[in-house]
């Protein structure tokens, strides 16, 4: 089954992932919180999406639903143009491994692998040989070629980030999911990772979906969507700085 277009960035192009009247009810009764209220987005092939919301208004919970980390309560989620709603916990395990690269804050590389090993992690565990050409670049770009063989706890924040994106990078993936990415790094090394991830959308042609709350992060996007309530409420195109902080101040309000 194909995923349905619904907002796409550019007309014409294909969606890596996309999400169709999404719903995530947590609890029951007069406790359940909706976190998300039927939402329903397309992320275009080779687009850089940020997600944006007051805390609260349900970012974490749309990046885990539609990586498949989360199990909606009604609706239906695409990456590419296969629907992982309804899959078992194997296939959704092969497709996370196989298809998303991921990207968290705190960067979770393993501490007993060099910086290497942790790149090459995802490609070892699904058993596939590293496109060489692919990872030299990746490693050429992103300035780790003198640190391949350190561990993490030799590396700085924004190296250790580094070695986190070409991790996600590395198998060529559908999307990559990136929670708050540069919130722990200062804001130079947060310019340069935020300048890569931009570069590796126009370069490779990599789908690229961001959790962040920093409107000049958003800025390095194709796109801001706006979420408040679970809904999403303001879809910014071509995002400034200034322009995401209108959008914001205007949903606080
Ligand atoms: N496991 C859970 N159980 C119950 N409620 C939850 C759970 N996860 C999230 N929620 C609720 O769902 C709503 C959306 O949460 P979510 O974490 O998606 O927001 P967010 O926009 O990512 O917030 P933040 O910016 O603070 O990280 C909130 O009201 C939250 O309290």
């Amino acid at each position: 089954m194909t995923a349905p277009t619904l907002n796409p960035v550019a007309t014409g192009s294909s969606v890596a992932a996309g999400a169709v009247r999404l719903t995530r009810i947590y609890g029951a009764g007069d406790t359940a919180v909706r976190a998300l209220d039927a939402v329903s987005i397309d992320f275009a092939a080779g687009s850089f999406t940020a997600i944006m919301g007051p805390s609260g208004s349900g970012k974490s919970t749309l990046m885990h639903c539609l990586a498949g980390l989360d199990t909606p309560t009604d609706g239906r989620v695409f990456i590419g143009g296969t629907e992982i709603t309804g899959l078992s916990d194997r296939k959704l395990t092969r497709i996370r491994r196989d298809r998303i690269g991921f990207v968290f804050q705190s960067f979770n590389l393993l501490p007993t692998l060099t910086a290497r090993q942790n790149i090459l992690l995802p490609l070892d565990l699904a058993g596939r040989r590293p496109d060489t050409k692919r990872l030299a670049t990746l490693v050429e770009s992103l300035g780790l070629a003198d640190r391949l063989d350190h561990r993490p706890s030799e590396l700085s924040g924004g190296q250790q980030q580094r070695v986190a994106i070409a991790r996600a990078l590395v198998t060529a993936p559908e999307v990559v999911f990136a929670d708050e990415p540069t919130g722990a790094l200062d804001s130079r090394t947060a310019a340069s990772l935020l300048g890569f991830l931009k570069q590796s959308v126009a370069d490779l042609g990599q789908t690229i979906v961001m959790v962040t709350h920093d409107p000049i992060a958003a800025s390095y996007a194709d796109r801001a969507l706006l979420l408040s309530d679970g809904r999403i409420t303001d879809v910014v195109d071509h995002p400034s700085t200034d322009s995401v902080l209108a959008a914001m101040t205007q949903l606080e309000s």
